[in-house]
């Protein structure tokens, strides 16, 4: 379990975390989407103990991370690449871990083999591929066996078959009642992997809820045709309708099919084509982080 209660990080003028509040539950997958620059790394950091907030705290199973007993055990985190040392053979360097964090060694061959890197236990991490060193993180994150995972972009440097990987071993992971935070700057990125999504824009909150929800949220588009572009062009509009046109239909958005078509019937304009486009998650995406924040805080930066 995460919690973060109003966290908040200042870098002089710079508010990188404001006021942050979400949290991530037991059996499912979160996903922390924000652009660039967001704040996600900041938050992420001060989850791990690695960054002091300002204010606010941050908790992994009810306590923050600098009061846990065993934080190997409790939390796994993958936070940037360049962990390992370059000339360290991958089985060296999860050795080492171990061995820091009080892990069990047993536990290193089965997960070379579940990050699918087992034919590259002995090689140099140097000579590792972005992907290969990503899988090698995930491994040394998951060395304590903890219900916690926190993964910062992790899908960077993954090819298909590793993004399909990861999304198997995360859903695996929460399936068995475990907790999974993981960050991206691509909501698409995540869309199948993910039970719920926290986005988070110039250090604020501005979307906390299950992923069908911000689905659901989208007003969808309609694509429509007819015989007199003009006319329905105006009387769309004089519905409240949005409207415009890729060139070849109209692009109608604040109507209902079924309302598009009883205009279109009372203007006595005959439909060609009337479709919904899906709700396209990018664009969901980059409206919410591009709207103002709903609050606007006046007190001065400290
Ligand atoms: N140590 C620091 N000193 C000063 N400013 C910082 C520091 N760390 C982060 N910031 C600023 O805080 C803001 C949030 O940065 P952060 O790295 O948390 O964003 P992010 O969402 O993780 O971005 P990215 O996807 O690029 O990693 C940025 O404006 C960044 O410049």
């Amino acid at each position: 379990m995460i919690e973060v209660i109003g966290l908040t990080k200042s870098y002089g003028r710079v508010r990188a975390v404001d006021d942050v509040t979400f949290s991530a539950v037991p059996g499912r997958v979160t996903g922390f989407l924000g652009l660039n620059g967001s704040g996600k790394t900041t938050t992420l950091r001060m989850l791990l103990g690695l960054t002091r907030p300002t204010s606010g705290v941050a908790l992994i199973n009810k306590a923050p991370y600098r009061e846990l007993r065993h934080p190997a055990r409790q939390v796994g985190a993958v936070l940037e690449q360049g962990i390992s040392h370059p000339g360290q053979s991958g089985r060296t360097h999860l050795t080492t871990q171990a061995l820091l964090t009080g892990a069990d060694r047993a536990r290193i061959d089965p997960l070379l083999a579940q990050v699918g890197l087992d034919d590259a236990a002995e090689q140099r991490c140097g000579d590792y591929s972005l992907g290969m060193r990503q899988r090698l993180a995930v491994a040394t994150a998951l060395l304590g066996d903890p219900s916690v995972l926190i993964l910062d972009e992790p899908a960077n440097g993954l090819d298909p078959e590793g993004i399909a990987w990861l999304r198997e071993l995360l859903r695996e992971h929460a399936r068995n009642g475990g907790t999974v935070l993981i960050s991206s700057h691509l909501l698409a990125e995540l869309a199948q992997l993910i039970d719920d999504v926290v986005i988070i824009a110039d250090g604020t909150v501005r979307y906390a809820a299950p992923l069908e929800e911000l689905y659901g949220s989208a007003s969808s588009r309609l694509r429509i045709r007819g015989r007199d572009p003009q006319l329905l062009w105006r009387v769309f509009e004089e519905a409240g309708a949005q409207v415009d046109t890729d060139g070849h239909a109209l692009e109608v958005t604040g109507l209902t099919a079924e309302d598009a078509g009883d205009i279109a019937f009372d203007a006595q304009v005959p439909i060609y084509e009337l479709a919904t486009d899906a709700p396209n998650l990018e664009q969901i995406f980059l409206g919410l982080v591009s709207a103002p924040a709903p609050a606007v805080t006046e007190e001065p930066v400290r």
